[in-house]
């Protein structure tokens, strides 16, 4: 089933364009990376595809169901999300279980299932055993991955991530990219993920699209190249 569907779609900031008719779909189950050079429009890609910018041309549209017919969800992770500042709840382990209180439990104590949630989220981060300190205390790094555990935590259908790995050292970026391919595979969720690793990333995803700049185009605009990645590791 289609999660993501994006047709002809070009965006223009004033009058120069940076993206020039991109086409393409992400589907359930699918774990696609978007790379390019730096300035290459992918953090604009993405805020069109959630709407948070509008295009010229074309379209960009999220389903609004998941695969089992209920309210699709979507888990958001912008770039920088480490210099956000939270003022409540305080500790590691309260902020990664607000998460869980989003899927609609507002008036309920979590159960064991949200408890595990949220234990297996900080683990995949390697943030467990952090989980009683302040977030004040964190480094930026540290906030980033709590960041992105209670995204985990939240369980979305459909993953929309910016450059998530900045600042992580290899070895957290490979748990990080199990953890994701995990996810697609066993749990079929879509993936949608900004990255300068693809090389690192490679054998874990489905589908890379590339954006390319567009030689003949006084601008740095650019238009996409699109492969499907043969998974070469099983994990
Ligand atoms: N609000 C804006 N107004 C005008 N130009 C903008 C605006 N935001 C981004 N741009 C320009 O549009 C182009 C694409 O920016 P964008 O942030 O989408 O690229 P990116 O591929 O995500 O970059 P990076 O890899 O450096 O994070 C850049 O040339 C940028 O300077």
């Amino acid at each position: 089933m289609e999660y993501i569907d994006v047709q002809h779609l070009s965006f223009f900031y004033d009058d120069e364009p940076v993206l020039q008719d991109i086409t393409f779909q992400v589907h359930e189950g699918e774990f696609v990376i978007l790379t390019g050079e730096n300035g290459a429009a992918k953090s604009t890609l993405l805020k069109s595809i959630l709407g948070l910018l509008k295009p010229q041309e074309g379209f960009a549209t999220i389903s609004k169901v998941n695969a089992r017919g209920e309210k699709l969800t979507i888990g958001y992770a912008p770039q920088q999300i480490s210099s956000f500042n939270i003022g409540f709840p305080s500790k590691v382990l309260e902020f990664v279980e607000s998460g869980r209180y989003q899927k609609g439990k507002w008036f309920k104590k979590l159960d064991d299932e949200d408890h595990t949630h949220v234990q297996k989220a900080l683990e995949s981060v390697g943030m467990w055993e952090m989980r009683n300190k302040k977030i004040g205390e964190l480094s930026g790094g540290q906030k980033q991955r709590i960041a992105l555990a209670r995204i985990f935590a939240t369980d979305p259908d459909l993953f929309v991530l910016d450059e998530p790995t900045t600042g992580m050292d290899k070895e957290s970026r490979e748990r990080f990219y199990q953890l994701l391919k995990h996810n697609s595979k066993v749990h079929n969720k879509a993936i949608i993920m900004v990255t300068h690793e693809h090389e690192d990333i490679k054998g874990y995803v489905d589908t890379h699209i590339q954006l390319v700049r567009k030689e003949d185009s006084p601008w740095r605009c650019f238009s996409m190249d699109l492969c499907k990645e043969p998974s070469k590791h099983q994990h």
